[in-house]
């Protein structure tokens, strides 16, 4: 998924608000509450309450904080991505959680307390899986695992996710993380984490952490492989089927691998990728230009100082993937040409395309969801490109029913799983199932049949996906294309890419093993003939 910077902040509130509110889970502890939004006098005053609540300060307010929202990204649908937007996300409300859920508050997080609970955060979650083989590992009885408190859960992850993956002292992890279960839950709770965590270090330094073997019939190594990488099974098993072992291991690596981002800078207010690399410098945020594309430059540090220097905010450049920088040069958008843009919100590549067009021609931005539209329509506005998007809120499916223009273009980017973009999108990994590919792949072919009408004889359709998986790629293009033999052809997208992209078949297809540092993506350019 490509996250427009603002687009996410923007898109955090509207999954707040889709959150009203939660229960915590009754083994949460003896503090268990109802989450529920307050309005802003009553946030007020819940701050004025807060003022007279004792805080905390034996207990690293990064750690406390990374611990709750750990919970909220488990148990209240909020998304990590959006959450961990550089420590953004959470609003002024971020220590209203905190007291609620742990009884305590703790100082304000400063700049680098952020960054803290964004690596802890987005780790922790990565390797979940693998964290609870060693809880349980540690744990002797199954059964102590399995009825353990979720907070309890997370701090040991945390603790484990420290100890293993990050070089934290390991004094300080314990000493930290036993505290904070023994005053938000009860003595005993800490006791535990001491155990586990102590003997966790033992374990490491003396080079014998539990593995499990990588041996048996396929179930089996996919089993093993899943818990090594902490993946779920079943994208393992796939990743096999399609990539073979030792593709499907490095795109783990890469999944659980710090992402690195890229900016584009937004031609559309005229400004220009050197004047995004001046102020960069200015920033001291390191870059490398992009071998791709003219706009995009490459961050992998250094996003906090681009959200402060209000780059963002003043509409000069958007964050987006390289990937989803190579769709929009597989459209090709010219000035003059009308474009339709059919699954459109938040509007990454809409936005692009409006800004080829140098004022002249029109992108017509369709979304069935009207709070991501909106997003569209604000983000447009706010880089002065809202004199060539229009947006229409409406079902793709029965959109072509009622409307009888047709476009020089359309670009379908479809709903897909996402199987691209799991380096960004830490917790996707394990929000989505096998049984949605189903779903997914009867969605993109009925979006296909709708969006190939709405096309100009002669005209280009571009079907593109933030996915690598063949089923929702060349298989839909290859069962569209068995649908509609007499009206479209393949168009080869050689002209627009370069030939580390191109497939044998003339898509374009960025893969996260093979072009290093792009996410997956895939398009396909087809011909109207009729
Ligand atoms: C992959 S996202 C699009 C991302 C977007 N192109 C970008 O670059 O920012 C897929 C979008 O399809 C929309 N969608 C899903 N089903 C749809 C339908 N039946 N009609 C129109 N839009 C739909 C979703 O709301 C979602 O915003």
């Amino acid at each position: 998924m490509v996250v427009l910077q603002l687009a996410s902040i923007h898109l955090c509130c509207l999954a707040e608000k889709k959150k009203d509110c939660w229960s915590k889970p009754s083994k949460l502890g003896e503090s268990s509450v109802t989450y529920r939004r307050k309005g802003s006098v009553q946030q007020q005053q819940q701050q004025q309450q807060r003022k007279a609540h004792k805080v905390n300060l034996d207990i690293s307010p990064h750690r406390a904080v990374s611990a709750v929202r750990l919970m909220r990204i488990e148990f209240g649908g909020a998304f990590a991505d959006l959450l961990n937007e550089k420590g953004k996300g959470s609003g002024d409300n971020e220590m209203g959680y905190v007291e609620r859920t742990l009884g305590f508050c703790t100082r304000d997080l400063d700049d680098r307390d952020l960054r803290l609970v964004t690596d802890i955060v987005g780790g922790t979650i990565r390797w979940r899986k693998y964290l609870d083989y060693l809880i349980l590992s540690l744990c002797h009885d199954p059964n102590t695992f399995s009825r353990m408190e979720p907070l309890l859960l997370q701090i040991l992850r945390i603790g484990c996710y420290e100890i293993v993956k990050l070089d934290v002292p390991s004094y300080a992890v314990v000493d930290e993380n036993v505290q904070l279960a023994k005053v938000s839950l009860r003595p005993g709770a800490g006791n535990m984490v001491n155990g586990i965590l102590r003997n966790l270090i033992l374990l490491k330094e003396t080079n014998s952490l539990p593995s499990p073997r990588v041996e048996g019939d396929d179930r089996a190594q996919a089993r093993a492989l899943a818990i090594l990488h902490s993946h779920p099974v079943w994208m393992v098993r796939r990743w096999i089927k399609y990539l073979g072992h030792e593709k499907a291991i490095q795109l783990m690596m890469w999944n659980n691998s710090d992402p690195s981002f890229s900016l584009r800078a937004n031609r559309g207010k005229g400004f220009t990728r050197s004047e995004l690399v001046s102020r960069l410098e200015t920033l001291k945020v390191p870059y490398e230009l992009s071998p791709h594309l003219d706009d995009f430059i490459r961050i992998k540090t250094g996003m906090q100082s681009v959200i402060q220097g209000g780059l963002l905010k003043e509409g000069l450049c958007s964050v987006q993937d390289e990937s989803a920088g190579l769709v929009v040069s597989v459209v090709d958008p010219q000035p003059g040409e009308s474009i339709l843009d059919c699954c459109a919100a938040p509007g990454g590549k809409t936005l692009f395309m409006a800004a080829c067009l140098n004022g002249q021609g029109m992108v017509t931005a369709i979304d069935i969801n009207k709070g991501r539209l909106r997003i569209l329509k604000e983000t447009a506005k706010l880089q002065q490109l809202h004199n060539v998007i229009t947006t229409v809120h409406t079902d793709l499916r029965t959109f072509p029913e009622d409307n009888c223009v047709t476009y020089d273009k359309v670009l379908l980017d479809a709903p897909c799983s996402g199987l691209g973009v799991l380096s960004k999108r830490a917790d996707l990994r394990w929000n989505r199932k096998s049984e949605d590919m189903e779903q997914l792949k009867n969605l993109q072919d009925q979006l296909l049949d709708a969006a190939s009408k709405l096309v100009k004889a002669g005209g280009v359709l571009v079907y593109s996906t933030c996915s690598i998986d063949p089923e929702e790629n060349e298989e839909r293009v290859a069962a569209f294309l068995l649908r509609h033999q007499q009206e479209y052809s393949i168009d080869s997208a050689e002209r627009y890419i370069s030939a580390e992209f191109l497939t044998q078949e003339g898509y374009y297809f960025s893969s996260p093993v093979k072009n290093n540092s792009l996410d997956g993506a895939f398009a396909a350019r087809l011909i109207r003939q009729s």
